[in-house]
């Protein structure tokens, strides 16, 4: 059996390559980055250190890697004849992915079982968002390739910091991890990764995670700068920002408890395992990789904003949430591009106009005056 991941960074290592050479892979890393490309090729095996309660050493062999920018052939040679395809180069990498996805499908033999696909991006429905630019760059030929693959949204859990530029392929990595794959497009063929679940309606499970892990994880990296901190578990024992991150996941977890039914005690556990993580003393995590591109986070209907609105529209409390985004407004750390395009753009729009453009909400939605009220005071 064979895997070919794209993007061989932090989580495709230090989680999804560990899982599936754990399920028994044979693994194909796919990358632009011609250093760690040479990296992986000259390495036998590297390590995944999970640190903290539990943690334990992994190792993982039997792979090889592929630049695609250099050699787009053979990836499309590798792709053509594995079982598993699966990305981790964030959603808005996608679309350079599905070329490479459409040269193997149509090198398929016909008669192979279809390749199962999924997006390990923190994005909602991000395996939906790769088909679309694969059927779209395929046009009309789409009608034949299609039965060539199935496409299975994720959800994937595990926090994986930035690794020191000297430290080669190994990984250090927090212990916990959780794999929710969607069933429906898979049917009885499900691909053999350790510890995933399948579950018919993916809906909630993403939607809980990005809504907790990652809205927790924004507000700790916005307010944690704010307060001066660098660190993840700095910004978590300062009480003010962890007051903060625990008042955005509270309204959250009332959205999560009112639209998908979850048991608020269920919700309550969630969060206090979430917050642990986070306070995660050996995890060496930073407010630069946590709060890069803002302008991802800050968009309509991502961590912040999305269940902000939906929130509001059910009459529930919005204030933790807001007062994130106000301190995103202020985020200058790292060097992020998004983070110096929103300081940017914060003196070239007004007030207005930067409402809309950065969050997608336009006049006479619900919470665009608050929202550009904070604008307006960042820009005073
Ligand atoms: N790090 C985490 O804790 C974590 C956890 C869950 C999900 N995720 C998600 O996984 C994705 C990747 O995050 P990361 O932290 O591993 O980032 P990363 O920057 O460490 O890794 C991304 C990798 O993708 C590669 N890449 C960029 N363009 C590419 C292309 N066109 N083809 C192939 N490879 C390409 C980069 O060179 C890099 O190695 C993001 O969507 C992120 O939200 C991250
Ligand atoms: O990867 P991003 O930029 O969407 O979000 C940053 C972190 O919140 C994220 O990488 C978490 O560490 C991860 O989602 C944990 O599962």
């Amino acid at each position: 059996m064979k895997a070919v991941h794209f993007g061989a960074g932090n989580i495709g290592r230090g989680f999804v390559g560990t899982l599936l050479h754990e399920g028994g892979y044979e693994l194909v890393f796919s990358d632009v980055a011609a250093p760690l490309v040479d990296a992986l090729t000259q390495a036998e095996s590297y390590t995944v250190h999970e640190v903290g309660a539990g943690g334990q050493d992994r190792v993982v062999t039997n792979f090889r890697a592929v630049n695609s920018s250099e050699d787009p052939e053979a990836v499309a040679d590798e792709v053509s004849s594995a079982q598993v395809v699966t990305t981790a180069v964030g959603p808005t990498i996608l679309k350079f992915i599905a070329p490479h996805i459409l040269a193997g499908l149509r090198r398929r033999q016909e008669q192979a079982a279809p390749l199962q696909i999924m997006a390990c991006e923190n994005a909602l429905g991000a395996t939906d968002t790769l088909r679309e630019h694969v059927q779209e760059l395929a046009g009309e030929e789409w009608k034949q390739l299609s039965a060539r693959a199935v496409f299975a949204n994720t959800a994937v859990d595990r926090i994986v910091p930035g690794q020191p530029v000297d430290g080669g392929v190994d990984v250090t990595v927090e212990p916990f991890y959780e794999w929710a794959i969607e069933s429906g497009p898979l049917g009885t063929a499900r691909p053999n990764i350790p510890g995933a679940h399948f579950v018919e309606d993916l809906g909630p499970y993403i939607e809980r995670k990005l809504f907790t892990v990652n809205t927790g994880h924004a507000a700790a990296a916005y307010l944690g700068f704010r307060a001066g901190t660098e660190k993840i578990a700095e910004a978590l024992a300062d009480e003010s920002v962890f007051a903060g991150v625990r008042a955005a996941l509270e309204e959250t977890s009332a959205l999560l408890v009112d639209k998908h039914g979850f048991a608020p005690e269920e919700m309550a556990d969630y969060r206090e395992t979430i917050l642990e993580r986070f306070r995660n003393p050996e995890l060496p995590d930073t407010v630069d990789r946590v709060g890069r591109q803002p302008l991802r986070k800050l968009s309509r209907h991502e961590r912040l904003i999305g269940p902000a609105v939906e929130a509001e529209e059910r009459g529930l409390s919005v204030e933790g949430l807001l007062a994130v985004v106000e301190a995103a407004l202020y985020f200058e750390s790292g060097e992020d591009e998004q983070t110096r395009q929103l300081q940017a753009l914060l003196t070239e729009l007004d007030a207005d106009a930067l409402t809309t453009e950065v969050t997608g909400l336009l006049a006479g939605d619900p919470l665009f005056d608050r929202v550009r009220d904070m604008v307006a005071a960042r820009q005073r």
